[in-house]
């Protein structure tokens, strides 16, 4: 059987649920809004840029990973910045044929020149509308739901679950927290979790990604996350061999069809896993876990979601079933109601996958 191609991938709907604002912008829109502010970069040539990214975010550790988004929060302080990266985010993911995304980025993180929570907010949910917009007249349908992410390490969490829960009716569709992983239980944030939960609004958390079970345990157990951002420590509670067992966790993640947002490419980097072919979706898929593809940070990963399926169909020898299962398996997840999910499956992604199949 011949290997799916990357351009046939690009052409065919896709669906993805775990991707940061910032980290996904051009590295020419870097150079060129660090110019504006004042902002040093390790370089100012877009392709080097790109390049010094990837090689830096390569770095075996989520913490040293997380290091290279000093230069990409720095560029989004001001309502025009932020109002540019997220149209081009939105019509970067419409030209990779995206049809579905769920954005996340900190507000908190884009105070330092003095914009406020809500502005930050605003500024990105009309830049998301802009940069949709601009890619349906371009024939591209796109609709991006924004998660709102509160820092582990810090202590701004529930005003952040506010903040979202206020931006619920404009956009804003989720919740989450992420960040260095190990040190930082998400059971730290469990006012925010449970106000949530109150408000009956959706949340996912990073965990199992530089941290195992017991991080997994308290996001689903002690927070009540209805997704996992990452999750792929899950593996930790398989047994493998001819006929693998799972432990009580991963059985209950499973039988709950707790959606798993993996990210190869990503996990790659930081030390989760130590390769592709050996990323644990093969086995989670095998299984039957509800998993998802992601592309977590596109630039820091050098990455789309089309190659992220490219890799896996070239390790895994997956095929547009597989690639539809994935797609629809997001879908599910997504945080938006019931009928506009079912609307893109049943309107979108599955004509589309039935004539690929
Ligand atoms: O994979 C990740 N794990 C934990 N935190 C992450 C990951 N990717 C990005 N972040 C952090 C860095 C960003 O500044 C922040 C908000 O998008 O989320
Ligand atoms: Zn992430």
């Amino acid at each position: 059987m011949v290997a799916i191609a990357l351009d046939d991938i690009v052409k065919a709907p896709k669906a993805l649920l775990h991707d940061h604002l910032d980290g996904g912008l051009r590295p020419a829109t870097i150079v060129d809004l660090a110019g504006a502010v004042g902002h040093q970069l390790p370089h100012t040539d877009p392709d080097e840029l790109g390049r010094w990214f990837v090689a830096a975010a390569d770095s075996g550790s989520l913490e040293r990973y997380l290091e290279t988004f000093a230069h990409t929060v720095a560029v989004m302080q001001t309502a025009p910045a932020l109002h540019r990266v997220a149209a081009e985010c939105a019509l970067d993911l419409a030209a990779d044929g995206v049809v579905y995304a769920e954005v996340r980025f900190a507000p908190e993180q884009h105070l330092s020149r003095g914009l406020t929570l809500d502005q930050v907010v605003e500024a990105v949910l009309a830049g998301f509308a802009d940069g949709a917009a601009q890619a349906a007249e371009a024939g591209r349908q796109i609709r991006i739901g924004t998660l709102l992410t509160a820092m582990r390490h810090a202590a701004r969490s529930q005003e952040i679950a506010e903040l979202a829960v206020r931006y619920r009716d404009a956009g804003v569709v989720g919740f989450d927290i992420a960040g260095a992983e190990a040190g930082f239980p998400p059971t730290r944030h469990l006012d925010a979790f449970e106000y949530l939960q109150r408000e009956n609004f959706h949340f996912t958390i990073h965990a199992g990604e530089a941290f195992g079970l017991p991080s997994i345990w308290q996001a689903i157990q002690w927070c009540g996350a209805d997704r996992l951002g990452h999750g792929v420590r899950i593996v930790d509670d398989v047994t493998p061999g001819s006929s693998p067992v799972l432990g009580r966790l991963a059985a209950y993640v499973r039988d709950k069809r707790i959606p798993l947002e993996l990210c190869p490419s990503s996990n790659v980097q930081t030390g989760a896993a130590t390769s592709i072919a050996e990323h644990p979706i093969g086995l989670l898929r095998d299984l039957r876990f509800r998993v998802t593809v992601n592309t977590d940070n596109r630039l820091m990963s050098g990455t789309s979601m089309s190659r992220e399926m490219a890799l896996l169909v070239e390790a895994f020898g997956y095929g547009w079933a597989e690639l539809q299962w994935f797609t629809i398996n997001a879908m599910k997840s997504a945080f938006i109601p019931f009928d506009e999910r079912l609307a893109i499956i049943n309107e979108v992604i599955k004509p589309a996958y039935a004539k690929l199949i």
